[in-house]
């Protein structure tokens, strides 16, 4: 490859694509290359931050984990929109749900995703900013999900800074006001990604279900959340 810039985070070793799938956890990027891309090369490696781009039914597409949080999707998304030409970031995640009618393994699309974090500031928006999903992307999930048969929630997620939280009365307001479940980094993808005038979606699978007090293990978290990865594949241009 000639001329590829370097950032601190990552260090191109092949090609990466316009479509970029973005789940936390590197080990998850890492099955979903192994499971479902053919002509697979891993592009990074910086901090274990693996990232590989294939083809899914002959449509070039990349996946890297982002690490846990706001700052580390600050940091990867930012470099992957302005320095590597990213155009369609599409984060899939586990969440904790919310709402009664939610169980293990269900599927989320995040239309908005509200946050307790001071991300935003940065931007000095002269009031309250709605960081918002893709219309494009949302509207194109939904579709290949419905011809899957496969049944997704779509509504406002919380994109929370703390995974275990010292305000026990925070889940309760968030639930009243219907947000469906508790994730880590999607406010500040739709953030990087309208700043940037790029295309951004959060699809999560529930991993635990906060109210219900039920969970699943770390390694289904990594391997078992398909019909997701599935959804997120097909949105490859
Ligand atoms: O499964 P991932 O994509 O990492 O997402 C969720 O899991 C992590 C917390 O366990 C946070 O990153 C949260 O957003
Ligand atoms: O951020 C997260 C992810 C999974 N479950 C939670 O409760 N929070």
């Amino acid at each position: 490859m000639s001329e590829v810039k370097q950032t601190a985070h990552i260090n191109p070793t092949g090609e990466i694509a316009e479509t970029v799938l973005l789940p936390g956890d590197p080990l998850r990027a890492k099955f979903i290359a192994e499971t479902f891309l053919e002509d697979v090369e891993q592009f990074n490696s910086v901090r274990n931050m693996l990232g590989f781009t294939g083809t899914y039914k002959g449509k070039k597409i990349s996946v890297m984990g982002t690490g846990m949080g706001m700052p580390s999707m600050g940091i990867y998304s930012w470099e992957l929109i302005h320095i590597y030409g990213v155009k369609n970031l599409i984060r899939i995640g586990s969440c904790g749900a919310l709402q009664d009618n939610l169980d293990l393994y269900d599927i989320i699309i995040g239309m908005g995703a509200s946050s307790n974090s001071n991300y935003v500031s940065q931007y000095h928006i002269p009031g309250h900013y709605a960081p918002v999903a893709s219309y494009s992307l949302l509207e194109k999930a939904k579709h290949i999900a419905d011809e899957k048969g496969y049944p997704v929630h779509v509504g406002n997620i919380l994109s929370s800074d703390t995974f275990y939280s010292a305000d026990k009365e925070a889940n309760d307001k968030w639930r009243k006001m219907g947000i469906l479940g508790i994730e880590m980094e999607a406010a500040a993808l739709y953030m990087n990604a309208a700043e940037a005038g790029v295309n951004a979606l959060c699809i999560l699978t529930v991993s635990d279900h906060i109210y219900k007090q039920e969970e699943t293990t770390a390694e289904e978290r990594q391997t078992s959340f398909t019909k997701m990865m599935e959804i997120a594949l097909e949105l490859g241009e």
